[in-house]
């Protein structure tokens, strides 16, 4: 007979469940998540056909990883000034924008280390195709 769970697995399985719960959550409401998704999964398959280092790689990870946190973070502040008020207020606004503007950071991060990792190779690639 297996041995039952005890009260502390049990409580780390359900912290599991809600975590892949606010993921879904994530994917399914949030476009700007699933162009996110996309984009990272373009990178991830140029990194395979490019043949990127390894460190390279962690890099990528880390940025990808990075933008999708960003947005998870975003839309939690979101959902928490939308839960205090609904009324137009200053801190919100501060709130909203501040949380957006970093969203933004971790895009345009993304950005430079797309072009650092991936536009040397792809201007190699564009000299030997259009010669
Ligand atoms: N309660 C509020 N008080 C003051 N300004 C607000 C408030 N709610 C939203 N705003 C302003 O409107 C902007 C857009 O807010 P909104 O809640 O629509 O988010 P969003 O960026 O459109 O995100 P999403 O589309 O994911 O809901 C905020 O960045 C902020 O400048």
């Amino acid at each position: 007979m297996a041995a039952p769970i005890d009260r502390s697995t049990r409580r780390l399985i359900a912290a599991f469940r809600y975590a892949f719960a606010g993921i879904g959550h994530l994917v399914r409401t949030q476009r700007n998540v699933q162009i996110h998704l996309l984009i990272g999964a373009i990178a991830v398959a140029l990194g395979v056909t490019l043949r990127i280092a390894h460190w390279e790689w962690v890099v990528l990870t880390l940025t990808i990883g990075l933008v999708l946190a960003a947005e998870g973070f975003n839309t939690a502040i979101e959902a928490t000034v939308d839960l205090a008020t609904r009324d137009r207020h200053p801190l919100a606004r501060i709130a909203k924008d501040v949380a957006a503007g970093s969203v933004l950071i971790c895009a345009l991060t993304a950005v430079v280390v797309g072009v650092l990792i991936f536009g040397p190779r792809l201007w190699a690639l564009w000299l030997i195709l259009s010669t």
